[in-house]
């Protein structure tokens, strides 16, 4: 399987290299790269090797590296001369970067870094490609000059042989073995025994070792940290597009399946237009189209930030940083429920690998692990959440992301109900900043009981996950309405589909709004009859999105090659593909398999003749 997928991987770069000369001739632009990464990732369903090396190892040398480094490795890995990935984590840490055990000791009589991967937990355990497919890595480490911890840092590290590929002397590389997904990507294991690299070897944009063995720190050390908010950025858009292509099969396959009739007597109607059908399915298809603006958002703000960044202008990191956590979070995890959501919606036939909505979901759901594991990422969004409050208890001003807080600190009360959309956004934005409220007394308590800050999160970290994950619904219902309502070009769009958006829009509040319906109204006054007319409302848009669904969805032009599903093609022909499918079948290729010789007969006569004994 790897190799196949290095072989479809290696085909589509190609391919990618040509569009991107033909579209975006030598430029840098990452869109083509990105996009291309994209399309080899959809049309290799067991994963692309080729991943981490497109979007961790190349970029890092770019951002972390100098411009000395980045003519000598990365134009190389550019140029897909040399394959590398970005190997991070360890058998033992993969969060707590700071205990990462990894080192590399500074030796300066020869100005090589010795690297060595201390122990077994020290093994570098889960890079993408490591196992068979790079030749070079990023190595993170611990830095020590003379024995004195510096941080960590980041290492240009050949593991195989350019020309034979054989592991170099020191190293021992390898796979980690099946995945539930993914299987194509080799992910790897990799521990080094004083291996050494040149001084040059250590990127350093950002922080320097010179030959003498000084050591000049980074102006801003989570700099170190940003191949890793890029990556983030990228799994709010892929996963977003997962969610995209398992509404596309589920919205497909709907209207062609006919089940249980509606009225008695009646034929048996397409099932989505059953009402609880149409529950299941016609909302994730918002969702893909709402983190699908909020990626590209995300992307634009990472942009302009690695741009400021490379000018060594470092203000906009902590505002990129919380918001990469915050989306990379909700899009993975709304994304993977999601497409198990739209599985179930398929029946059987939702859980037969033509389906493809399986592989779909196997390659969706690592997001919410790689990259900063959810929960994690979620008390990290909280604790920024916490600095942010008291900046507010100061008066001071917050990032253009979180100034809702700063205006609704100011209610004194939650204003006459009206169920209008801007009153649905505001009790969402009202209910987050309750949270915040209620997980900074904790929170503080805990801190003027004595408690360290660490442990402060620890203890409140369920008030701080509700305010983290409350802030990610206001950030994207914020956004969305945003586009639909006060977008710069809606005089371009046509009524028709400006009306079809603002479905979408009430669709998608009404949804968080019962969603999170405990956490409003532990802050709003909300009556019985109000309430039900939102469910009331919820039930309408759900009959007014209907007829749209199916060119929402093919909106989001997906190739059948890239859906590869017999349930969501687009010339519906869904029990040919399916029966199609089976007969390929191994077991199908002979009338008697072989298992009836060796196996069943034997069995089945062995009961008979005790049978048969047992009578006598
Ligand atoms: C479209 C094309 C296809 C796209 C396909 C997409 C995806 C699939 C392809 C590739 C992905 C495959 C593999 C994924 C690769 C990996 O998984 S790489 C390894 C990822 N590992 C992690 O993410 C580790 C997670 N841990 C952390 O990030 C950090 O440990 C932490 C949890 C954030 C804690 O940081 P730490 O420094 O230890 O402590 P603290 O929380 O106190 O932070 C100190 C201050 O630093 C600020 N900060 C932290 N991180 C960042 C950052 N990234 N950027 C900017 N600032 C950061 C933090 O807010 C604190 O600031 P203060 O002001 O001091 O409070
Ligand atoms: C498909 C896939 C591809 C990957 N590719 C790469 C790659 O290319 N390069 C790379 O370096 N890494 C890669 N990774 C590793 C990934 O980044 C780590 O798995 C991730 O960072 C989580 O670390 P961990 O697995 O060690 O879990 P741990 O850090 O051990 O966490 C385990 C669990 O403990 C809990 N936990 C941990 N810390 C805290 C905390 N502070 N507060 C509360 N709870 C906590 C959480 O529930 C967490 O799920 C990949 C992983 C996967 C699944």
């Amino acid at each position: 399987m790897a190799s196949m997928s290095v072989k479809h991987a290696i085909a589509a770069a190609k391919k990618l290299r040509s569009l991107q000369e033909r579209f975006n001739p030598g430029g840098s632009d990452i869109y083509p790269a990105l996009m291309g990464d994209e399309a080899i990732t959809a049309l290799i369903p067991s994963g692309n090797p080729l991943s981490v090396h497109i979007l961790m190892f190349t970029r890092a040398l770019r951002e972390q590296g100098t411009d000395e480094q980045y003519e000598k490795f990365g134009r190389r890995a550019d140029n897909n001369e040399i394959i590398g990935t970005f190997a991070q984590t360890e058998l033992g840490h993969g969060t707590y970067l700071r205990g990462l055990e990894a080192r590399a000791d500074y030796d300066r009589g020869t100005e090589e870094f010795v690297l060595n991967t201390p122990k077994l937990s020290s093994y570098k355990w889960w890079p993408g490609g490591l196992g068979q497919t790079c030749n070079y890595c990023i190595f993170v480490a611990q830095l020590y000059i003379d024995n004195e911890a510096k941080g960590m840092a980041m290492f240009v590290v050949q593991i195989r042989d350019e020309e034979t590929h054989m592991p170099l002397p020191g190293v021992h590389v390898g796979e980690i073995g099946k995945k539930m997904g993914l299987n194509g990507v080799n992910n790897g294991f990799l521990g080094l025994k004083d291996y050494r690299v040149p001084r040059l070897n250590m990127l350093m944009r950002h922080q320097q070792v010179l030959p003498d063995g000084r050591f000049v720190k980074s102006p801003v050390s989570q700099v170190s940290y940003f191949p890793m908010v890029f990556v983030r950025c990228m799994v709010a858009r892929q996963n977003s597009n997962y969610l995209a292509q398992a509404a596309t099969i589920a919205t497909r396959y709907s209207v062609i399946r006919r089940q249980s009739p509606i009225e008695e007597g009646q034929p048996e109607p397409k099932i989505l237009e059953h009402l609880t059908q149409q529950m299941k399915v016609i909302p994730e298809i918002v969702t893909a189209v709402v983190y699908r603006l909020a990626a590209a958002n995300l992307q634009n703000m990472y942009n302009e930030t690695a741009e400021a960044v490379y000018r060594k202008d470092f203000s906009r990191l902590p505002e990129l940083h919380a918001l990469a956590c915050i989306l990379k979070v909700a899009t993975s995890y709304d994304s993977t429920y999601g497409i198990e959501r739209l599985r179930q919606a398929c029946g059987g036939h939702g859980y037969l690998t033509a389906g493809n909505l399986g592989n779909i979901f196997a390659m969706a759901a690592p997001a919410c692990t790689y990259e900063g594991e959810n929960s994690v990422l979620y008390l990290q969004v909280g604790k920024i959440l916490m600095k942010n409050w008291s900046q507010v208890l100061a008066g001071r001003e917050l990032m253009p992301s979180m100034a809702y807080i700063s205006e609704c600190s100011k209610m004194t009360s939650f204003p006459q109900w009206t169920g209008s959309w801007e009153c649905l956004l505001k009790a969402i934005q009202y209910a987050c900043v309750g949270s915040i409220r209620l997980a900074f007394q904790s929170y503080n308590a805990r801190v003027q009981s004595a408690q360290s800050q660490t442990a402060a999160v620890n203890y409140s970290g369920l008030e701080l996950t509700k305010a983290a994950e409350l802030h990610g619904r206001s950030y994207v219902a914020g956004n969305f309405y945003q586009q639909i309502v006060n977008s710069p070009n809606k005089h371009q769009r046509s009524p028709q589909f400006q009306k079809v958006l603002e479905n979408m829009l009430e669709l998608h509040l009404i949804q968080i709004f019962f969603r999170h319906l405990g956490d409003i109204l532990r802050f709003i006054r909300i009556t019985e009859d109000e309430i039900s007319a939102l469910q009331r409302r919820l039930e309408e848009v759900l009959k007014e999105l209907r007829p749209d669904a199916v060119a929402i969805t093919d909106a989001f032009d997906f190739n059948d090659k890239i859906l590869s599903s017999a349930l969501g093609c687009y010339d519906g022909n869904v029990y040919e593909r399916l029966f199609e499918a089976a007969l390929k079948h191994p077991l199908n290729r002979k009338s008697v398999p072989d298992f009836f010789e060796a196996h069943l007969k034997p069995f089945m006569k062995e009961n008979a003749d005790n049978a048969k004994k047992s009578k006598l």
